[in-house]
């Protein structure tokens, strides 16, 4: 039994030529860190876990998420979480809306889904932000709001797409390691894109150029 995420033989082709190549596993609560140069096919490999591929990119090999063969899953039978370079929260709901949204539909009560959502709140010292408008935060604040929304469906892991990139010096490290802290008590893989070096060190695990 394999915990993590295996990516096993991927291969993604373009035109019928190989874009990529890789077999690895990532345990729960590690990142893995994907760099390569422009082009190179970070987000398609991302866009390939998360099961969102088209044509006209092929992909061979398969790909196991805590012993379960995910590869011809739908996105949201994957279970994956994905968060991209601009947070993307819905502009007409509070925060607190915007992260009921991300709970799963049912099996809760209305209590226990606002319980989990001031739970989260507090998780990233941000309690007092519930009824402010998206609008109305920073973009390190949105970027935080986005990763809960994103944590309070459940995911079994994470990928993501440059996620730091607008954020300045200082709030890129604070976020960065928040997003390692929940990976690592959630017992999540990370599948991690980015240009910047210091990433990569600070993720501290595999690195793979592409
Ligand atoms: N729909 C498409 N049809 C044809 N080629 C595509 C399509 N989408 C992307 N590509 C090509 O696939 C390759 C991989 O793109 P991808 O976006 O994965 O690169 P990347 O490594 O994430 O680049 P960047 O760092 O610039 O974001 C690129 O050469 C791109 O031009």
């Amino acid at each position: 039994m394999t915990l993590g995420l295996m990516l096993k033989d991927v291969k993604i082709s373009l035109g019928g030529r190989t874009l990529l190549s890789l077999s690895k596993t990532v345990a729960p609560g590690d990142v893995l860190t994907v760099m390569g140069d422009s082009g190179a096919g970070k987000s398609t490999l991302l866009e390939y876990v998360g099961g969102f591929l088209r044509p006209p990119f092929e992909a061979t090999g398969r790909l196991i998420l805590n012993n379960r063969d995910i590869t011809t899953l739908s996105p949201q039978d994957r279970h994956v979480g994905f968060m991209f370079q601009s947070p993307l929260l819905f502009p007409h709901m509070s925060v607190r809306d915007n992260l009921l949204f991300g709970l799963p539909n049912g099996g809760m009560t209305k209590h226990e889904r606002a319980t989990a959502v001031e739970a989260s709140l507090c998780d990233i010292g941000m309690d007092d932000f519930a009824d402010r408008d998206p609008a109305t935060l920073s973009g390190g604040q949105q970027t935080r709001i986005a990763l809960m929304r994103l944590l309070l469906a459940e995911p079994e892991a994470l990928l993501l797409d440059e996620p730091f990139s607008s954020l300045d010096q200082s709030r890129r490290a604070d976020l960065r390691d928040l997003v390692f802290r929940l990976a690592r008590e959630r017992g999540l893989p990370v599948l991690l894109v980015t240009h910047d070096k210091e990433d990569a060190d600070a993720a501290g695990g595999d690195l793979v150029e592409l």
